[in-house]
């Protein structure tokens, strides 16, 4: 067997789309332009890049963004300070902290100040809560990609045993809440996971968010499983790659999702998909 790619840009593509031409309808109609904050602290090179890809969907989906580019002193008080302010303003439906901070600012602490419905990263305790009792309002933007990923490939959920691999707060534990919301059997391998082979090869679907280059072996794919990949590693030699032996899982999964060229374009597509529901659907509560 081998499996079919799904194809994470032309996906989010569509995703971005969908939203420009929702935006455009409202601003024929004189509403005003979605409004994304984009908050990014220090230089780190992956952060810069991610943020400018955010404001490119942005500038393609018709959402106004606003660039906050903090020198890495800043400290966590300035950075509320800023906060405050994006959560008063009016034309501000979303706020967008590019993690990871630098390390002396504690990242719950400024994504707890971002008001919940201005929140469309889902990162607020408030939307993980959501989340998790079955109630989801913003959610957060890997995962919800994701979903939007599997639900293309037809195949029904209800029933499916899920593996995550990795419990993040960004992909791994929303992920699980996802797939537990869309009705599959879920299991999530973390660092204390005794047989991780064990628990992958029991998979239909394998979501992987680790980091690590080839963790998760190809042999381990049980033949037609779906197997999302969310690692970017980026080799010595300069190539990029995923969490998963890609080569040989393709060889047993039914569909796979590339690196680069998968989860991380939904992402931000998600992103966009969030602020659009922000500045449409969300009111004050
Ligand atoms: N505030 C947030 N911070 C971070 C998030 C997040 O969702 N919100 N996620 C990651 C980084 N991230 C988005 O911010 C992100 C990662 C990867 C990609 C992407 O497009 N990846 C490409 C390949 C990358 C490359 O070429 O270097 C791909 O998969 O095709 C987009 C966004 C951590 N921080
Ligand atoms: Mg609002």
């Amino acid at each position: 067997m081998t499996a079919q790619i799904i194809d994470g840009r032309a996906i989010a593509a569509d995703v971005i789309n969908k939203v420009a031409a929702g935006v455009a309808a409202r601003t024929s109609k004189g509403i005003r332009p979605p409004g994304l904050a984009v908050i990014l602290v220090g230089d780190d090179p992956a952060s810069t890049v991610y943020v400018g890809n955010k404001k490119k969907a942005c500038e393609k989906a018709g959402i106004i963004s606003k660039s906050f580019n903090l020198p890495n002193s800043t400290t966590e008080q300035d950075l509320i300070g800023v906060i405050d302010q994006l959560n008063e303003d009016q034309t501000v439906d979303g706020i967008l902290v590019q993690l990871p901070l630098p390390a002396h600012i504690q990242p719950e602490k400024i994504l707890e100040r971002i008001l919940p419905d201005k929140d469309v990263d889902g990162f607020h305790p408030y939307n993980m809560g959501r989340l998790a009792t079955r109630m989801p309002l913003l959610r957060p933007c890997t995962p919800k990609g994701i979903m939007t990923l599997l639900e293309t490939t037809g195949v029904d959920l209800h029933g499916m045993h899920a593996v995550i691999v990795g419990a993040s707060n960004i992909v791994g534990r929303p992920m699980s809440l996802e797939l537990l919301l869309a009705g599959s059997t879920v299991t999530t391998c973390h660092r204390f996971t005794k047989d991780l082979a064990g628990e992958v090869c029991r998979g239909d679907i394998v979501v992987v968010g680790v980091g690590k280059p080839g963790l998760v072996k190809g042999e381990w794919i049980k033949p037609g499983a779906i197997v999302i990949d969310v690692g970017i590693n980026r080799l010595d030699d300069g190539s990029l790659v995923g969490d998963v032996e890609f080569t040989v899982a393709k060889q047993r999964a039914g569909w796979i999702t590339p690196v680069p060229g998968g989860v991380g374009q939904m992402t931000v597509a998600t992103l966009i998909e969030n602020t659009y529901y922000a500045a449409t659907e969300l009111h004050n509560y």
